[in-house]
């Protein structure tokens, strides 16, 4: 059996729904071998974040060394970095063990407003990581503060795609799940040349709490098994827009997504 391996570098949610958890579940259900690095644990759950505890700076480097030295993950993506030291480690880490396809998911705040990066470290994304990565996925609020400046229309989104490229990152694909418009909801993507449009109904409901995770580790999954990366990035749109449309109704805040609901619908299960 080939089976390809994937890494995520990210931080953990008790809740299931974002972070660790939500990439391994995407993981398995693209059929991929799903590896973690824990950088933090968060305490959550759809009301907001209770609490942050970075994990010991000496726990990640080992965390790090023992998947480098052991196993041959075809695509990595990171999630929550938490701090610039964490975010150099990685960087560093990533060189050394000659970890390609890098997937960076620059997550900064959660959805119910609490911060999961600290404010000093957007420098260190962008000088130390952003270089390294074949694609960067920011939402819009993380996509203005990585380019210093506001982005009110789309234009000004694939502007800031061709930025980001021009920055380091071989791709940039701006999501438009921030957008405050109801009816499409547009993401950019930017290959260096030219744009492509990721366009899907955006869904009415509180069930969005890890999209940005869950659209990332889709994506990274694709690559792990060969995909080129407009495939990839197609593939994982449509994983996360049936996780968002099969609510599953858990919480009473922001609900996680259904990593389900992708392999169901292929199944032509509902
Ligand atoms: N209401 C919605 N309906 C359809 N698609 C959505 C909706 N909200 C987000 N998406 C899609 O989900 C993916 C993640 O986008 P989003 O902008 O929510 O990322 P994010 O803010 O980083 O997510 P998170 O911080 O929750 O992990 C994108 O492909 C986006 O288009
Ligand atoms: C560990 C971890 N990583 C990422 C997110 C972002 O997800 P969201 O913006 O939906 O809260 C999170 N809440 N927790």
């Amino acid at each position: 059996m080939n089976i390809a391996q994937a890494l995520t570098i990210a931080g953990s949610d008790n809740g299931g729904g974002a972070g660790i958890q939500a990439d391994l579940k995407t993981f398995q259900e693209l059929g991929v071998y799903g590896m973690t690095v824990i950088t933090a644990i968060a305490a959550q759950n759809t009301t907001g974040v209770q609490g942050v505890f970075p994990i010991d700076y000496d726990g990640i480097v080992q965390q790090l060394d023992s998947t480098g030295a052991d196993f041959q993950p075809r695509a990595v993506k990171t999630g929550m970095l938490y701090s610039a030291e964490i975010i150099r480690l990685v960087a560093a880490k990533c060189q050394q063990h000659s970890w390609s396809n890098l997937v960076i998911d620059p997550v900064m705040v959660a959805k119910g407003g609490a911060p999961l990066l600290q404010q000093e470290a957007v420098q260190a994304l962008t000088q130390d990581l952003l270089p390294l990565a074949l694609l960067i996925t920011p939402n819009i609020p993380e996509a203005e503060l990585l380019i210093g400046r506001s982005i009110r229309n789309l234009s000004e989104r694939e502007e800031a795609a061709k930025q980001l490229v021009q920055m380091g990152s071989t791709y940039a694909l701006i999501k438009g799940g921030h957008d405050p418009g109801s009816g499409m909801v547009i993401d950019v993507l930017y290959d260096g040349h030219s744009f492509h449009y990721l366009e899907n109904l955006r869904v009415m409901t509180r069930h969005t709490h890890g999209t940005g995770c869950t659209f990332s580790a889709a994506i990274t999954a694709e690559l792990a098994k060969g995909s080129p990366i407009l495939a990839a990035v197609t593939t994982a749109r449509a994983f996360i827009q049936a996780a968002i449309e099969d609510e599953l109704g858990f919480g009473t805040g922001h609900g996680p997504t259904n990593h389900f609901a992708y392999q169901r619908r292929q199944r032509g299960e509902r």
